[in-house]
Order: structure tokens, then C-alpha cells, then sequence
């Protein structure tokens, strides 16, 4: 026999250490159903939920919960853990129920419900603003909205409002409001949760089963199980999907590649993580991240999730390990990889030596010849002279002659024997002798294979990193699940997936709820990004209708300063200031677009002896300091506290890359910069503050 356990209660076993080691005891017992004396189970007077108890869990604390089958012997639903004198009073004003339109539980608290309906019954209908919601009362009751909190909802003119009126109810309902204020349609709503009371809903066994119930509730019914939990610190996201998530990612099968596109913190790697451990239940999976420290990441919080049977079908691994890995397996060892900047000199070198004509030459900078090597040479495959001649160059900007092709290839010639002369590679031709493996039938029986390949952060991957992973997995069901943000994009060219051999067209989803940043935060980021012009993996228009996030707090700060000095002692206070208020110093991340305002803060922040830690490309470590981080390396992450420091004009764009681009590709290299400041921004949880020196950066959104 399990018991019920809401999402509360979960987090409540965090309050405070002594609980979590009294719980095993406390559940053990409620579990073996026999002698509950020692429980002290105690029904509030005149509850109004006459199947609410409390139990002692000890000294100090006490379990609300409810006795939620009509068995002589009750499964227990554990509703909260509170203080002695707190559980008396939530038992007494709490209520089971379940929802009669979509059968999904709910444990709140009706009295709330009509006191803060009641503070708005009493406020006039501003009759000059348009309502928010354009539905009649009697709609939202019939996709199961409280139907006092219904009549007053409509009235409303204003998301704010709309969220405080809603604030008590159970957490399902909340979001409905939310969805439908930002766009959502009453079929939407009914296509996410649910339209229909199940027979046997009243079965809390059955109704736990509804995606809509599993936001907030889970039937834990082996020892196992429930020590799992109480062994595991509370990560929402392991356990209380939200139905859209939960669809997506526990689909049985995609017939063919699915593509996950989302705005920053919608939980796209969430649900990757939730589809790898789907799939190792089945076959192979290689959990593919952008580089070697998010992978270490997810592997991390992908271990939490594996059935021990399937941690051995689940491989997490950066990209480059991946291309290493297969090249390996055939070539050996393949030398160490040039940094970006010995890569830099080197085409510079190769430019010299291919002799490019004089009229040609200035145009021919790193990383316009980089950016075509993967955009031409490594997605289509590009082998000879010849080949390259007749390539397809779309999307490239500049424009070639045949004459001008015929220098590039020489170029390309002469880079890669300089390359190889001296036993160094590139990651870029390693990717590209990976596909050529992996095409290749002799050899591919020698590389790596996977039944099933997930992608996090797509939009960051070349042209060349995809051929591989097309190769890696044969074409079939569940082959491929990629996750995308175009606005997120920051390295690299654009690149349309179906030209490689990847079409996801009738098989991608968005996600649009936000849960990592406040309102606040969001609307402010979403200001940053540019909404023009971006596309997906589809080579579609990317939109951003619907994003929003459901919860409140302060307004991002953006602050100017006339000089760095100043810039500085703000940035200074204000990591104090949060430091100061119990934020810890490892949730507080000061990010910038170049080293030079990161050498700033660190020398600012050491001498007030504030302790700060460097994200390198290992990504954040343990020690409990201050982080900084270029923009770049903040990619993936996310604090409690987040100062962008720097956002000013010839840093944010920064000018100095942009200066090198062919006139052609400013446009693209300007639109990764903004990505840049808006990967930044919305790495933030609670606090955002944005500051720049002298002349504030053209990216930053004029204020309200
Ligand atoms: N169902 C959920 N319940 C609780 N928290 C969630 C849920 N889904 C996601 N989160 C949390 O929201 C935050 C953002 O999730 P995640 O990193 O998966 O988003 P993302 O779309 O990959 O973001 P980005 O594109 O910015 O990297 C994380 O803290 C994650 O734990």
C-alpha cells in the first residue's frame, strides 16, 4: 500500500534537516498500517474536510493530510508539514477535491479563495482598459475554474490582477488563467488539461494518473520509491511536470525527428533529460549537450532519473566528444585541436600562403573563412575542387565568383596542410572526417552507435556537428529529439536541419511557460531580443507568442555610470547588498561581454574581500563564491542574482568582432551579440540588474 504525496509536501521535508530524517520513520509507520497510536493522529474541530487529520512527525512538526480512500484501512494523501500550531490551522481550512471538469486533484484552501475574491468583488470594473480575458465566467467554469474566482476573473484588466485573484487556488488553475491571458485558447486549455471527468476520478488512484494531477501529486507505492524521494533533494522538475512537458517528453513514438523549440527556461532541457531516460528504457541513448561541462551537468541530474537498468543504455557527452569519439575509434588519436585563437592565425597564414589575389584578400578573415568551411564545405559534404565549385552557398551573404571560389579552396588546401604538418587538428575538420566515417560502410562497424540520439541546445550546433549525429542514429522512430532556441543563438551560422537530412516538419512542439524567472524579468529579456528576423531549425520565423513565466518579483534594474570606476562601485554594493540579504554567494553570477569588465569586478569585488570563482569552460564549480562569467560561458546556466555589467555601447555589440565580419555578415554577427545580452539576462532567477559606463548599449529596451 503508497501513499499520495503533494508537491508540498515534498518541499516541506526541506524545512529544516531534523524532518527529513524523522520522515522515513513517520511514513514507515503510516505505511504498515498497523498500530498508528504512536502518529497521534488528530482531527481538527469543524474541519472543512471532515477527511483531514494531523500527525505527529515530531517534537516540533506535524503532517496535514487526508484519509483519501473509503478502505477500512485509508491510503494517506500528505498534504504540508508545518510547525505544530500552523498544521492545526492549515488542517482546519484545507480541502481534497477533485476537479469536476478534468478530474485532476486538488488540495487548497476555499476560505483563501473567497476572502481574495471578496477584496475584489469591491473594486469598480475600469471600464476604459480592455479585459484581459475574453471569455464569459460560465467558459472558464466549464475547463474547471473555481467559479466564484470565474466571475470575477473577467472583469479584470490586467495579467497582475488576474494572477493575485488567482493566487489561492490550486496550482493547475493558476496556469489555465495564465495561458489564457497570454493567448491560449479554451481548446488549447481542454488539449492540455484534460476536458473530461475519467468514470472513476473519485479513485484517487486513478486520478493521480492525469498529466493535470501529476503537476502537484505522485503515488509512491515501494519502499523504494519513497526513499528515493526522501533521499533526493526536492527538484521540482524530476518529479511534477507540467502536462506539456510530460507529453512530450513520455511520448511512446515520434516516427521520425522531433524538434523542441522553447524561449529560455521553459524546461526544454528538463524534458531532455525526462525523453533520455524514457528512452534507455528501450535501447541506447546518447544524450548529446553543447559542450563538455553542460554535459557534465546533465549528467549529473540525468543519474536522478535512470531506472538502474538503464544507466548503462545512457551516454551524456559535449558534442566535440562525440565527433572525437567516432574518429577515434577509427583514425587513433587525432592530435590535439588548435584554441580558437592559434585556429585564427592559422587561415590568416593560409590566406598568405594560397596566394589570394590582393582584391580578394581583405575579405578573407577567420571567421568568414570558418564560417564557410561549416556552412558550405562541412554540410554539404564538400570533398573536392570541383565539388566546392558547383556547392550551394545560400544564406552566405557575400558572394563568390568562380575565379574567387577557386582562391577559397586553395585557401582551404593550404589550412589544412599547415594543420596537419605539425600533428594539430581542428574541431571542424574533425567533424567533418566523423561523417565521412560514419557514411563510410567499412568503417562504420568500428565508430560508436546509438538506437536514440537527444540534442540540448540545437540552435548552437554546426552544420558539421549535425551531420554526425544524423549518422550516428539510424533513420527511423525515435531516432532524434532536439531541443532549439533561436533567440539563444550565439555561435555560428543559421542553418536549416531538412537540408542535412533532419526534417522534424509535423513533428515539433514549443514550450511557452516559463519557470525559471519572474515576470519581470522575462518581459525585460524579451525586450533585449530582436523578434524580427529570427528562425528556427526549420528555417521558419521563430515566435515568441504565449511566453511567459507565472510568478512575481522585483523590476530589473538598469543603471548608467560615467565611468568604469563608478560602474564598478555599484556592481560592488549591489553583490554586498544581495550578500548581505542571505542571498548565497554561489546563486550571485556577474556576467559580461568581455574579460576586460570581468577583470574589473573581480579586482572590485576581492578588495572588499568578497570571494569569486572564474565559470571556465569546466562551467560553474562547488566553491560557494561570487561567479563570474563571460556571456558566452553563462550559456545553460542559471542563478538566484545576476548583475550584467558592461552593457554599453562598443561593448554590447562588441565592436570589435563585429569590425572584423565582411560588411555582408555584420547583420548576423549584430543579431548573435543581441543573443548574447539576452542569453545573459535571462540567466537570472529572482534579481536582474544591467548597468553600462558612458553610452548605453543600443540593445538595451527603452523603459516603460
Ligand atoms: N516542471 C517543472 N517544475 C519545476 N521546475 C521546472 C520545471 N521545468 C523546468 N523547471 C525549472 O526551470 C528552470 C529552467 O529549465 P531548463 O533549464 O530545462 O530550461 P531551458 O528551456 O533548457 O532553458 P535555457 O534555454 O535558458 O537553457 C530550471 O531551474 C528547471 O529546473
Amino acid at each position: 500500500m503508497g501513499v499520495f504525496m503533494s508537491r508540498q509536501f515534498h518541499k516541506d521535508l526541506e524545512l529544516d534537516g531534523s524532518i527529513k530524517a524523522r520522515a522515513w520513520d513517520f511514513l514507515a509507520k503510516l505505511n504498515s498500517n498497523a498500530d498508528l497510536t504512536g502518529l497521534d493522529l488528530k482531527k481538527p474541530k469543524n474541519p472543512a474536510d471532515p477527511k483531514v487529520r494531523t500527525a505527529r512527525v515530531d517534537q516540533q512538526y506535524r503532517a496535514v493530510m487526508f484519509a483519501v480512500s473509503d478502505d477500512t484501512e485509508p491510503t494517506w494523501l500528505l498534504a504540508a508539514i508545518k510547525n505544530h500550531d500552523d498544521a492545526y490551522e492549515l488542517a482546519g481550512s484545507l480541502v481534497y477535491e477533485v476537479n469536476p471538469a478534468n478530474g485532476a486533484m486538488e488540495v487548497y484552501r476555499p476560505s483563501a479563495v473567497e476572502k481574495t475574491v471578496d477584496t475584489f468583488r469591491t473594486r469598480p470594473t475600469l471600464l476604459d482598459s480592455p479585459q484581459v480575458l475574453p471569455f464569459t465566467p460560465e467558459e472558464l467554469i466549464e475547463v474547471g475554474i473555481n467559479a466564484e474566482v470565474a466571475a470575477e476573473a473577467v472583469r479584470l484588466t490586467s495579467e497582475d490582477d488576474i494572477l493575485s485573484l488567482a493566487v489561492d487556488l490550486p496550482a493547475w488553475q493558476q496556469q489555465v488563467l495564465l495561458d489564457l491571458a497570454t493567448g491560449a485558447s479554451l481548446d488549447d486549455v481542454r488539449a492540455t488539461y484534460g476536458n473530461e471527468k475519467p468514470a472513476a476520478a473519485d479513485d484517487p488512484a486513478v486520478a493521480v494518473r492525469l498529466p493535470t494531477s501529476r503537476m502537484e501529486f505522485v503515488y509512491l507505492d515501494t519502499d523504494d520509491e519513497l526513499r528515493r524521494m526522501l533521499e533526493g533533494d526536492f527538484a521540482a522538475w524530476r518529479t511534477y511536470l507540467h502536462p506539456t512537458q510530460r507529453s512530450i517528453a513520455y511520448r511512446e513514438t515520434y516516427n521520425g525527428p522531433f524538434r523542441l523549440a522553447g524561449g529560455a527556461g521553459t524546461g526544454k532541457t528538463v524534458v531532455a533529460l525526462h525523453r533520455t531516460a524514457h528512452l534507455a528504457a528501450r535501447g541506447s541513448v546518447l544524450l548529446c549537450a553543447f559542450t563538455r561541462n553542460l554535459a557534465a551537468n546533465l549528467r549529473g541530474d540525468l543519474s536522478s532519473l535512470l531506472a538502474p537498468d538503464s544507466a548503462k543504455r545512457a551516454e551524456v557527452l559535449g558534442v566535440d566528444q562525440v565527433v572525437r569519439r567516432v574518429v577515434e575509434s577509427v583514425d587513433g588519436h587525432p592530435g590535439q585541436p588548435l584554441d580558437p585563437r592559434e585556429e585564427n592565425q592559422r587561415w590568416s597564414r593560409a590566406v598568405h600562403e594560397a596566394g589570394v589575389p590582393n582584391d580578394l584578400a581583405p575579405s578573407l578573415t577567420p571567421s568568414f573563412l570558418a564560417g564557410e568551411y561549416r556552412a558550405v564545405v562541412l554540410a554539404q559534404s564538400v570533398a573536392t575542387k570541383d565539388a566546392y565549385l558547383k556547392a550551394r552557398r545560400t544564406g552566405r551573404g557575400t558572394r563568390l565568383t568562380r575565379v574567387q571560389r577557386t582562391a577559397v579552396w586553395r585557401v582551404f588546401e593550404a589550412f589544412r596542410r599547415d594543420v596537419a604538418s605539425d600533428g594539430r587538428t581542428t574541431y571542424d575538420v574533425l567533424s567533418g572526417r566523423a561523417a565521412e566515417i560514419l557514411a563510410d560502410p567499412e568503417l562504420r562497424p568500428l565508430a560508436p552507435s546509438f538506437d536514440h540520439v537527444v540534442v540540448d541546445e540545437g540552435q548552437d550546433l554546426h552544420a558539421g556537428h549535425w551531420r554526425v549525429l544524423r549518422r550516428l542514429v539510424a533513420p527511423g522512430p525515435n531516432d532524434m529529439f532536439l531541443c532549439e532556441d533561436g533567440h539563444q543563438r550565439i555561435y555560428g551560422e543559421r542553418l536549416t536541419l531538412g537540408r542535412l537530412g533532419i526534417d522534424t516538419r509535423g513533428r515539433s512542439r514549443r514550450l511557452t511557460l516559463n519557470y525559471r524567472t519572474t515576470r519581470q524579468n522575462l518581459r525585460f529579456a524579451m525586450d533585449v531580443m530582436d523578434r524580427a528576423g529570427v528562425v528556427d531549425l526549420d528555417g521558419d520565423p521563430d515566435t515568441v507568442a504565449g511566453y511567459h513565466s507565472a510568478f512575481d518579483g522585483p523590476s530589473p534594474e538598469v543603471r548608467g555610470f560615467t565611468s568604469d570606476a563608478e560602474q564598478m562601485q555599484f556592481v560592488t554594493e549591489t553583490v554586498e547588498q544581495w550578500l548581505s540579504e542571505k542571498v548565497e554567494a554561489r546563486s550571485i553570477a556577474v556576467l559580461s561581454r568581455r574579460g576586460t569588465e570581468q577583470d574589473q569586478v573581480r579586482g572590485a569585488l576581492e578588495r572588499v574581500g568578497v570571494a569569486v570563482e572564474i565559470i571556465d569552460r569546466d562551467g560553474p564549480g562547488d566553491r560557494d563564491a561570487v561567479k563570474l562569467a563571460t556571456m558566452h560561458r553563462s550559456k545553460g546556466t542559471e542563478f538566484s542574482a545576476v548583475v550584467v555589467v558592461g552593457a554599453q555601447k562598443g561593448v554590447l555589440p562588441l565592436d570589435f568582432v563585429i569590425d572584423q565580419l565582411p560588411s555582408l555578415e555584420r547583420e548576423a554577427g549584430v543579431a548573435r551579440e543581441r543573443s548574447l545580452f539576452y542569453v545573459a539576462c535571462s540567466r537570472a532567477r529572482d534579481r536582474l540588474v544591467v548597468t553600462w559606463a558612458r553610452t548605453p548599449s543600443p540593445f538595451l529596451p527603452a523603459p516603460h
